[in-house]
């Protein structure tokens, strides 16, 4: 999985690149330029488009500088908005490929720069060698070129964002961050999304033993990470391999996240599933969902499941007793979700007997109300961090960059989603997901590394046609296709 360093350890690691490649540093801004260029060629924009490039003095400045001559090269027409004032200040790559500029382009410097009323502008003026607070004329600079009406481009970070915090003043609004090898730290952070944008991550070809003696804690989930997680299932294989799994949720009024949820883990691939609900609900369940079959009243012989997701739908008032007697009886680890985190942060005592490696899977609310508020991501992730060394457990942090805290300490960032599954019912359909492949007896980790993935992806399928109009069935109805895309039988 991709270690997602911070932007001190990133000089490090283009050293440690350039020993063990035996490439220049020139050679490494003319690789993650060319990565660059051939993601903006592929975003098919008008030809004719004016397109201004802000280009600042370190190596951030000096992709800039190469992008501009790689775009000329394809016809475009370029323009540089000079941030880094003299020529002196260049560093030594941002020299060399000023010196290589076209004459073709020009060169505006601050005073003279008269944005047109569309077109691109790429934000090549501070990357992740930003130190300490902005200065003065660098806040002037941002200030002015957020004033661009058209189509903004941010190249690593957006700039004046510093890489691994939240912002704190001012910083480039980006319509696309592309960065490069891994997503910074600070794009992954939902105070900061107003400034990213969309986001993509481009490899540029860093070797794996550059990042050998690099520690990190945090990690970012891609899809070439999925396939060997995946257990492979016989012709031989019957229901019962396929899991048995017990859904506990539902109330008068909320049958819907028990229904996504059981409709989702049987999609997923549950070979069983039973849901428990109130006896006068029973009848919502049978009909909605007729491959599932119904519980009601105690839950005598929890053991015979092979896994247990509780909560969606489930309601708070008169289920602390059930709930404590459910966690006395099954000791297999459980996904807990929605209602039943809430009685959980009614009854913090009631954590101990938390089957170690149970996965919690709170959005921010429903962690807030659990763990406290925080002042920001960056702390409600030390938060979640200690929370589940201290306690062994798993706990999804839902967003738009879920992340994935393990008992180990590690810390692991989704990159499939899309800000159109933020529906009522996506996170039943999570639930349902995780809960599905604990039961086919995939690992508490292995589980919520593909739920969480294969939901993302579910959903950006489903997005694809529905965009805005997407609503938690899609999902669901795209879980099939998932599969098909990751090449998993
Ligand atoms: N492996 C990779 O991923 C690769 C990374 N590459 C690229 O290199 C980039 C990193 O380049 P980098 O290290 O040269 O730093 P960079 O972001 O250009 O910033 C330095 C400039 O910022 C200025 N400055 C600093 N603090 C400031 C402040 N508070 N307020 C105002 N200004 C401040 C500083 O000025 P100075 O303090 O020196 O006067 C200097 O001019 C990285 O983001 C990526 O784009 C690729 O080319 C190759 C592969
Ligand atoms: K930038």
């Amino acid at each position: 999985m991709q270690k997602i360093l911070s932007g001190i350890q990133i000089k490090e690691l283009d050293s440690n690149q350039l020993s063990r490649s035996g490439q220049t540093s020139h050679e490494l801004m003319e690789a993650a330029s060319t990565e660059f260029v051939n993601w903006f060629l592929n975003q098919e924009l008008p030809i004719d488009q004016p397109i201004q490039i802000a280009v600042g003095a370190g190596n951030n400045g000096g992709d800039g500088f190469a992008v501009a001559r790689m775009l000329a090269d394809q016809s475009y027409s370029v323009s540089i908005l000079n941030c880094f004032k003299s020529i002196e200040r260049l560093s030594k790559d941002a020299l060399v490929n000023f010196s290589s500029l076209p004459e073709i382009i020009q060169i505006h410097d601050f005073e003279d720069w008269v944005f047109p009323n569309g077109g691109i502008l790429i934000d090549a003026f501070l990357g992740v060698g930003l130190k300490g607070e902005l200065r003065t004329d660098a806040i002037e600079i941002i200030r002015k070129l957020n004033t661009f009406k058209g189509t903004v481009i941010s190249i690593d970070v957006p700039s004046g964002l510093p890489s691994d915090e939240v912002v704190n003043g001012t910083a480039i609004k980006a319509d696309f961050t592309v960065s490069f090898e891994f997503p910074k730290l600070s794009l992954m952070y939902p105070e900061n999304a107003e400034f990213v944008g969309e986001l993509v991550v481009l490899k540029i070809g860093i070797l794996e033993e550059a990042y050998n003696n690099l520690m990190s804690t945090f990690y970012y989930l891609e899809a070439v990470d999925i396939r060997p997680l995946h257990k492979i299932f016989s012709r031989f294989s019957y229901k019962g391999d396929m899991g048995k799994v017990l859904l506990v949720g539902g109330s008068p009024g909320k049958m819907g996240a028990l229904i996504l949820c059981a409709k989702s883990a049987l999609r997923t691939g549950s070979g069983l599933v039973t849901c428990h609900m109130e006896d006068s609900e029973r009848a919502i369940i049978q009909t909605a969902v007729p491959e599932a079959m119904s519980s009601w009243g105690l839950i005598p012989n929890p053991e015979i499941y092979d896994a247990v997701g509780i909560g969606p739908g489930w309601g708070i008032g008169n289920r602390d007793r059930l709930f404590k007697q459910f966690l006395q009886d099954f000791k297999k680890p459980i996904v807990i979700d929605a209602d039943a985190l809430n009685l959980l942060a009614r009854n913090l005592d009631l954590l101990h007997l938390l089957p170690k490696n149970s996965v919690l899977t709170p959005h921010i609310g429903e962690f807030t109300r659990l763990l406290g508020p925080a002042a920001d991501h960056s702390k409600r992730m030390e938060m979640a961090k200690k929370f589940c060394m201290d306690n062994k457990l798993i706990l999804v942090l839902k967003g738009a960059n879920t992340v994935i805290n393990l008992p180990d300490g590690r810390q692991i960032f989704n990159s499939s989603g899309t800000k159109y599954m933020a529906t009522g019912g996506s996170g039943d359909v999570l639930t349902g997901m995780i809960t599905s492949y604990l039961g086919m007896g995939y690992s508490p980790e292995n589980a919520v590394l593909c739920g969480v993935f294969h939901h993302g992806l579910a959903g950006e399928i489903a997005s694809k046609s529905k965009r805005r109009s997407l609503i938690a069935s899609d999902i669901i109805d795209a879980i099939p296709e998932t599969y098909i895309q990751l090449n998993i039988s």
